[in-house]
């Protein structure tokens, strides 16, 4: 080997000819590949070493970069090579160039021979990443087995491809720029994925560095197995990408030194709070929290924060514009690689409109919608509550309030003014409590009041009674005037019941009790009067089968002509053999039938009962004989009543004349423009009409001259002590009203002898009463009527 450049230590076959082509040195590698000994070189000329393929002449400075040829070898054989020709720069004379030769596939010893002189080679085959040369033509001329690891080629391969083929057509480019960059500047660095022969993807980190090899420029690089970091990086991209975009605020808080300061939020926070990260950053998030306010659940964050748990909670905090939102609040801590808590993560979420409509809708499966006031489930709740501090000495009330004349006012005014109405009452009763009572509406027209802590009954009775007193006084609506009235029902806790059940049935007996007195007053449950409901329900449930069962009779009181002392009409009345309690008066279940709507069916069948007798006597020849009947307020309210009685005539071929309906006083008072249209549909029909127990009921006498009324039929009250003066000058003055406007006058209740003559004298037209007959069977009537019986009178 010739000296003047030390090409020993190089991996590579290589050898130095001058201009004109003579060799001047090589090296071991060299004489290893073409199996030539040290002396055999000498004066040599390069054609005596290598020959084109293509047999033309060889001269150093017309040889191009990168070619291949044959290297004759000692023994005469031949080995295809590749060339490269490296003009020398600086180091030599000049003119002189370095030929590098690369076995071609198949041709020449394994890498390894070529490497075996090669100072560093055991340690480049270990190390932990890729090692390569690559010439200017981008031809490997040295490389590691990881490379042919990762590129899973063989090393003889390997040289024959250019190493951009080793990338994505995309990287391509680039890669080669990196390198020629690294050839041109001295070093540069890349990353981009080689991709093996079945198309395995690795990503690596490449640092290429200039040198030379002898003096031919190449590029030694390392490439650094990024495939783990990438993931890694990606998988952070990714979870930076979803924090920036997420619609959910994020917080971050390092919790290093002790503290817990504010490191980053998100835009969804900046936007939810009004706060940017730049002016917040290094805050503690605290600073949005309202003074005073959630503090149990502060407590549990800052316990968890201290334990480095994670942490859910919902609290109110403030936005930057002062506004208060709902924060649905999540920490979690972060836990570095040592296991140490670094930071914690928040996911705020604002739930200030889920919050409203939570409460909304919790307002609302509470409240009555109509009124606002409490509906069933709270007084309920209430009342559990309350019932249950009763227990700790502190007593309340449960009233049950009803309205007296809702129904009526319902129908006659519409639904409109009926809501008006209730609105109304509710605010009169709210009004007339304390505010940590309870006013609650059940539906219809019934309210209860829950008053609490509230010790005597006289109290409470105190307070009833005004509100009665409140709830009695007109309502105007649109320009009408109506009044509700309202019963009372009240119950005592927890001397009247220690659950909610017994209240509530305690209150609810003593409002039965209230409406069976009469309706308009405050009654007080007393242990008694479970007795009295028990038995209102029992009579309620058996008169719904009383009808049907035929235990309702009627019975006729005959009517006397106080000028001729003939029958000359009856009024009926009906009873009901009950069969366990044998006969009950109309007295105990008229108001139950009327209460329950039983009136109706109840009124129609004492309406057919009084045809079917009227048709009797009729058919007996005796056509004038007038039968009455009662009419409760509810039937004549029955929208289809003119008709349905019209039919009912027709069908027993009853002349209208010889039926009369008895209306009360108070019932056509209370409401008379009704009343009026009412009777003047019926008058209509040609039945006859009576105003019963007249004299008790305020009549205006506007009104009465105005009802298309037959007769007025005065009070029994007024009989009672006809010898008083008071009295005897009433019946007077009705008997002289009666006659005045053109109309019968008719006395109930008669049971004396002076009453009769009394009523004679003065020109009472009929009377009724036990002196004569009490109400008899349809048989006794008939008989009567037909005999032709007659009253002294
Ligand atoms: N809607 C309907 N109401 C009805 C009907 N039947 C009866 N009634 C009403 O029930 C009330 C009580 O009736 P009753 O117990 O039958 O009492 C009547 C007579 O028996 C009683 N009477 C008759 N004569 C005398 C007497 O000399 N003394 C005295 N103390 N009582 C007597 O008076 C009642 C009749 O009253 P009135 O109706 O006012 O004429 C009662 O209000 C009935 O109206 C029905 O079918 N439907």
């Amino acid at each position: 080997m010739e000296a003047g450049m030390n090409l020993a230590p190089l991996p590579l076959a290589v050898f130095v000819v001058d201009a004109d082509g003579a060799v001047l040195s090589w090296n071991r590698a060299f004489e290893n590949l073409a199996g030539y000994g040290p002396d055999d070189m000498r004066g040599r000329k390069l054609d005596a070493v290598l020959a084109l393929d293509d047999g033309a002449p060889l001269a150093p400075a017309l040889a191009e970069v990168d070619m291949t040829g044959q290297l004759l070898c000692a023994g005469g054989h031949r080995m295809s090579v590749r060339l490269t020709f490296a003009p020398h720069s600086f180091d030599t004379a000049p003119g002189n160039y370095s030929v590098i030769l690369l076995p071609l596939p198949g041709q020449g010893p394994p890498r390894y021979a070529l490497l075996q002189d090669f100072p560093v080679a055991e340690l480049i085959e270990t190390l932990p990443c890729l090692f390569y040369v690559v010439d200017r033509s981008g031809h490997l001329l040295l490389w590691n087995r990881q490379v042919e690891n990762v590129l899973e080629r063989t090393g003889e391969e390997l040289p024959t491809m250019n190493v951009s083929e080793f990338f994505d057509d995309v990287e391509r480019q680039p890669v080669i720029d990196k390198i020629l960059a690294a050839f041109e500047h001295g070093s540069s660095s890349h990353e981009a994925d080689l991709v093996g022969r079945h198309g395995k993807r690795t990503s690596f980190l490449f640092n290429c560095a200039r040198t030379t090899l002898g003096n031919l420029p190449v590029v030694f690089g390392t490439g650094l197995d990024i495939s783990e970091r990438k993931k890694t990086e990606q998988g952070l991209r990714v979870s930076e990408r979803a924090m920036y975009s997420s619609v959910n605020a994020i917080l971050i808080t390092c919790c290093s030194h002790g503290e817990n300061l504010i490191e980053y939020v998100n835009p969804a926070f900046e936007q939810m709070t009004g706060y940017s990260l730049a002016e917040i950053k290094g805050r503690d998030p605290r600073f949005m929290r309202i003074e005073g306010c959630d503090m149990h659940e502060h407590q549990r964050i800052r316990m968890a924060l201290r334990a480095k748990q994670s942490v859910h909670a919902v609290l109110r905090n403030t936005r930057r514009n002062g506004e208060v939102f709902w924060n649905d609040l999540r920490i979690d801590p972060v836990v570095n690689i040592d296991g140490k808590v670094t930071h914690f993560v928040a996911v705020l979420n604002d739930v200030t409109q889920a919050r409203q409509y939570e409460r909304r809708l919790h307002h609302l499966a509470h409240h009555d919608a109509l009124t606002g006031l409490a509906n069933r489930t709270l007084l309920q709740e209430r009342l559990k509550i309350a019932v249950e501090s009763a227990q700790q000495g502190m007593p309340g009330a449960l009233a049950f309030v009803d309205l007296d004349n809702f129904k009526h006012i319902n129908d006659t005014f519409g639904h409109d003014v009926g809501d008006c109405v209730l609105r109304e009452i509710a605010n009169r009763l709210h009004a007339g409590v304390r505010e940590h009572d309870t006013v609650a509406r059940m539906g219809g027209d019934e309210f209860v009041l829950l008053i609490t802590e509230q010790a005597g009954e006289t109290v409470v009775a105190e307070l009833l009674e005004r509100l009665r007193r409140n709830l009695d006084r007109p309502i105007v609506v649109r320009g009408k005037e109506v009044i509700a009235g309202a019963s009372f029902g009240v119950a005592l806790f927890p001397r009247d019941g220690d659950t909610v059940d017994r209240v509530m049935r305690a209150a609810d007996s003593a409002m039965y009790h209230a409406k069976t007195l009469g309706k308009n007053n405050v009654q007080f449950y007393s242990i008694g009067l479970n007795e009295v409901v028990r038995q209102h329900l029992l009579l309620e449930a058996g008169l719904r089968n009383a009808i049907r069962n035929g235990e309702l009779a009627l019975g006729y009181q005959p009517k006397v002509d106080l000028r001729t002392g003939h029958v000359v009409g009856a009024e009926a009345l009906v009873r009901w053999n009950h069969p366990d309690e044998g006969l009950i008066g109309p007295d105990r279940f008229i108001p139950i039938a009327e209460e329950t709507g039983l009136i109706v069916p109840l009124g129609d069948w004492v309406i057919m009962q009084a045809c079917t007798t009227l048709q009797v006597l009729a058919a007996l020849g005796i056509a004038d004989f007038v039968i009455s009947v009662n009419l409760s307020p509810r039937q004549l309210r029955q929208r289809q009543f003119v008709e349905h009685l019209a039919a009912t005539l027709q069908h027993f071929h009853i002349h209208p004349s010889t039926l009369e309906l008895e209306v009360t006083e108070s019932q056509l008072m209370d409401n008379p423009a009704d009343a009026l249209e009412a009777l003047a549909q019926l008058k209509h029909l040609g039945v006859r009409l009576s105003i019963d127990d007249f004299g008790t009921g305020y009549s205006s006498l506007s009104y009465l001259q105005k009802f298309p009324v037959d007769v007025i039929k005065i009070d029994r009250s007024f009989l009672g002590d006809i010898a008083g003066e008071g009295n005897a000058v009433i019946t007077r003055a009705i008997i002289a009203l009666g006659h005045n406007l053109k109309l019968e006058v008719i006395a109930e209740g008669v049971e004396t002898r002076e009453q009769l003559s009394f009523l004679r004298d003065h020109d009472c037209d009929q009377m009724q009463g036990y002196y004569f007959s009490p109400a008899v069977p349809r048989d006794i009537l008939r008989n009567m009527v037909c005999s032709g019986l007659r009253m002294a009178v």
